[in-house]
């Protein structure tokens, strides 16, 4: 079964408290939490405030995700801020062993994200080093777009670097998952899935999250 991370990007964030309570009473495991600087991605979202206004009323570990140049800057402050697991993106960051072995230090899981552009093979060097490798589905940026197909071949292609490297990590995706491609991304090796629009446009997002979690693979 997957592990399964609603992304509050979607969430209303007039009732935030609401949302957070919402992914609390589900199966969810992680609140998914979506950072965005207007450089590394086109788009803005928020910052440490938010982050640490949901993790008030958080009762799962926060996955954040930080789509901004020169993360290594802020580490701390979304360590400070309750982030449990804390993802960089390989695009973004020159240092990356270091960056990684900093988030290590700070008492946070290590993750690194890769764009769809960008091989998985670029990661072979520091798979030793992270505990998760999100695979972006979508360009990141903004939530709402369409699953890219060519990710379950990248899922499984990190499912045999893994393999080969004797080490161990979660694979999770992001953007665009729905119900018709999570059975298809789980079969292929994912063990965290993301997931915004498809949970909270839903008209029952306890519902939404039960069904993801429970997908059916071949
Ligand atoms: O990181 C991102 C987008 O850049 C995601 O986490 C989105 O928030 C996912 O949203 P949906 O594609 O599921 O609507
Ligand atoms: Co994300």
């Amino acid at each position: 079964m997957p592990l399964i991370a609603p992304s509050i990007l979607a969430a209303d964030f007039a009732n935030l408290q609401r949302d957070v309570e919402m992914i609390n009473h589900s199966a969810a495991e992680y609140i998914h939490v979506d950072v965005m600087d207007g450089r590394f991605v086109p788009n803005i979202s928020f910052g440490m405030p938010v982050c640490a206004a949901v993790k008030r009323h958080a009762q799962k570990p926060l996955d954040v995700h930080l789509m901004i140049v020169e993360p290594e800057r802020y580490l701390e402050d979304f360590r400070k801020a309750g982030a449990d697991i804390i993802t960089v993106h390989i695009e973004a960051c020159p240092n990356l062993h270091r960056t990684l072995q900093h988030i290590k230090e700070l008492g946070a899981q290590a993750s690194v994200a890769i764009n769809p552009h960008t091989p998985v093979a670029s990661l072979s060097e520091i798979l030793g080093e992270v505990s998760q490798v999100l695979i972006m589905s979508v360009n990141p940026g903004f939530g709402g777009q369409s699953f890219i197909e060519n990710t379950y071949r990248k899922v499984r292609e990190l499912v045999e670097l893994r393999a080969d490297a004797g080490v161990n990590f979660d694979i999770e995706v992001d953007g665009g998952v729905n119900l018709d491609n999570a059975p298809l991304l789980v079969d292929a090796g994912v063990d965290v899935l993301v997931a915004g629009s498809f949970v909270f446009k839903s008209n029952d997002p306890v519902a939404t999250i039960q069904a993801l979690k429970g997908v059916e693979t071949d």
